[in-house]
């Protein structure tokens, strides 16, 4: 009988898709590494990377067996940004009707929109590791993720007003609640100026700046293997809970994680964990069982 996954069209959970834009490897246990992997285009998104992006994190939000992910990218660069070759296509032929043309736009922005929104949607934390140049698209990415570190040569630019457009797939929406500046969110915005690791660490948009790429994948992973070493019923239910409560007042928040958690109290990953405490052990030493 055709299982559930196949049925929606996805490979098994925890079977490898074939990429082209995107690497994905299994770095630690339940841990997945994902790259994008355009080093010669400096990791620019194009159409089938915005793509194979929301398709991997449907795979791994259905994928028991993935706990966390770290995302970077390969080369000299995090990413430069939106494929410029597809940008300028992105409006469609001129000519026609107006009101369908901006329709069918509009349907191709909330899709683009949907392949980092997937990120925030997935309930396994996701770690962005940001080496280089973060450009344009670049900083909506990371904003849908979870956590951010990068290293001592990362830069971060909200570039779409030099491209002509406001950025429209997350920065605006999210920044503002990242770093808890609007005047700076709203600088940086509308100059498109550089801001360097150092800034990015003092405004909150980083947590952690580490001195090269080799160390910050390390302890992107580390990091990373320390979440998917704890119970994943607590981590995914923290994950689920704090992007909830972001947007909402703290009663509507409350409301929600005591009804998540009226179901969730009741799994047997207290009293394992319980125990382990007791026994004066760590999460680490806890056999949780997949989710
Ligand atoms: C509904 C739409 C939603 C989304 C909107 C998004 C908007 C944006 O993302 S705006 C930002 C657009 N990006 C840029 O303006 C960045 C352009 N690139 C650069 O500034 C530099 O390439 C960079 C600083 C990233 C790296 O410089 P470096 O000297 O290391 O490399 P280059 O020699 O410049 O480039 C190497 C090859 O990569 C190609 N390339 C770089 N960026 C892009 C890009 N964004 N799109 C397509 N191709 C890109 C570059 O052409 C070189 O290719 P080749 O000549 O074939 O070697």
């Amino acid at each position: 009988m055709a299982s559930e996954a196949a049925a929606l069209g996805g490979p098994e959970p925890g079977a490898p898709r074939e990429l082209r834009t995107l690497r994905l490897q299994r770095e630690r246990e339940h841990v997945l590494h994902l790259q994008l992997n355009r080093p010669g285009k400096r990791n620019a998104l194009n159409l089938l990377c915005w793509r194979e992006l929301l398709e991997c994190f449907q795979d791994i939000s259905r994928d028991p067996s993935c706990r966390a992910v770290v995302l970077s990218g390969a080369g000299s660069a995090f990413t430069a940004g939106i494929d410029l070759s597809d940008l300028g296509a992105l409006a469609g032929e001129p000519g026609g009707d107006v009101a369908r043309r901006a329709w069918n736009l509009r349907q191709r922005i909330l899709e683009l929109q949907e392949s980092f929104s997937v990120m925030e949607k997935c309930p396994k934390p996701v770690i962005a590791a940001v080496h280089g140049p973060c450009i344009g698209a670049g900083v909506d990415l990371i904003s849908a993720c979870d956590i951010r570190f990068c290293s001592q040569d990362a830069s971060f630019q909200v570039k779409e007003v030099d491209m002509g457009l406001a950025a429209d797939v997350g920065t605006l929406q999210r920044l503002p609640k990242i770093v808890g500046n609007q005047s700076l969110v709203n600088e940086l915005a509308f100059t498109a100026r550089v801001m360097r690791a150092p800034e990015a660490l003092s405004c909150g948009l980083v947590s952690r700046v580490l001195p090269d790429k080799a160390t910050l994948l390390e302890v992107a992973l580390e990091v990373a293997a320390a979440i998917a070493a704890r119970s994943p019923v607590a981590v995914q239910g923290t994950k689920v809970n704090l992007v909830y409560s972001r947007d909402r007042p703290v009663a509507e928040g409350l409301l929600h994680v005591a009804t998540w958690n009226m179901a969730m109290l009741q799994t047997e990953d207290i009293p394992k964990s319980v125990q382990a405490a007791l026994d004066k052990k760590g999460p680490e030493d806890v056999p949780f069982a997949k989710l």
